[in-house]
């Protein structure tokens, strides 16, 4: 079965465009909301941030992500140290979901494949791409967040064109193209 990575810029579209993969019956595993729940149920994880962030925060089990947030994106080494308590625990659990999914191929949709190194196991990665001006209202208006936190996370990702590099597709999701026909052009290439 073939693997395919999704991945864009915080903001660009890749749920929105896994959902679109998602009514073709490709099976989807979101890798942000998997890490979610790992880092409150995973020993290995909770027993790392506690270390990196103090008991309290965790409260009842419930991570503090504000405050982890707060601290992480404004360090890039704290991040660095995060990331390699999460990412390995997150690809062992995909590893797993793989395992017991039945279809054409399988997508990862995941905001930082690439930096992670995470897509050096899949087959092929479609970049979601959308200029960043646009992406950072789209995150302002859903998340209801603050523009300085958005270009926080931002700064610790690579822009489209560093990723456009290493992706073998691109859907564009800005307000000018519609994204339908672009995924059906990829999953027609995908099944044949
Ligand atoms: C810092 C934390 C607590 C913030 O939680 P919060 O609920 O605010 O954000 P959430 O996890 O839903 O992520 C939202 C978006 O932030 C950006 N983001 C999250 N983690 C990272 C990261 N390690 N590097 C760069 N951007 C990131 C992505 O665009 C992501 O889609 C959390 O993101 C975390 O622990 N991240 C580190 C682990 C990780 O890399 N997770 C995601 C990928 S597997
Ligand atoms: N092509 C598009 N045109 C207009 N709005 C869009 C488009 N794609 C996504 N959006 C809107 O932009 C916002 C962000 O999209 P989405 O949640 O799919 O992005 P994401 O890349 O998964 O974001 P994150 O990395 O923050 O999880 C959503 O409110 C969504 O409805």
């Amino acid at each position: 079965m073939q693997k395919i990575g999704v991945t864009g810029g915080i903001g660009s579209g890749k749920s929105t465009v896994c959902r679109i993969f998602e009514t073709m019956k490709i099976p989807v595993y979101y890798a942000d909301l998997r890490a979610r729940r790992l880092i409150e149920k995973d020993e290995r994880i909770i027993q790392g941030y506690k270390k990196l962030f103090g008991d309290e925060a965790y409260d009842a089990g419930i991570l503090d992500r504000n405050f982890v947030a707060g601290k992480v994106f404004a360090d890039p080494s704290l991040l660095r140290r995060v990331n390699e308590l999460v990412h390995p625990v997150v690809r062992e659990d995909f590893k797993a979901w793989i395992a017991i999914q039945e279809a054409d191929y399988v997508i990862q949709e995941a905001a930082v494949l690439l930096e992670s190194g995470g897509y050096k196991t899949l087959d092929k990665v479609i970049l979601v791409s959308a200029p960043k001006e646009l992406r950072l209202s789209r995150v302002i208006q859903r998340d209801r967040i603050d523009k300085e936190r958005v270009k926080e996370r931002m700064k610790n990702q690579w822009t489209d064109e560093q990723r456009r590099l290493l992706c073998d597709y691109e859907v564009i999701a800005d307000d000018e193209h519609l994204i339908v026909p672009q995924v059906l052009n990829i999953h027609n290439e995908l099944i044949k």
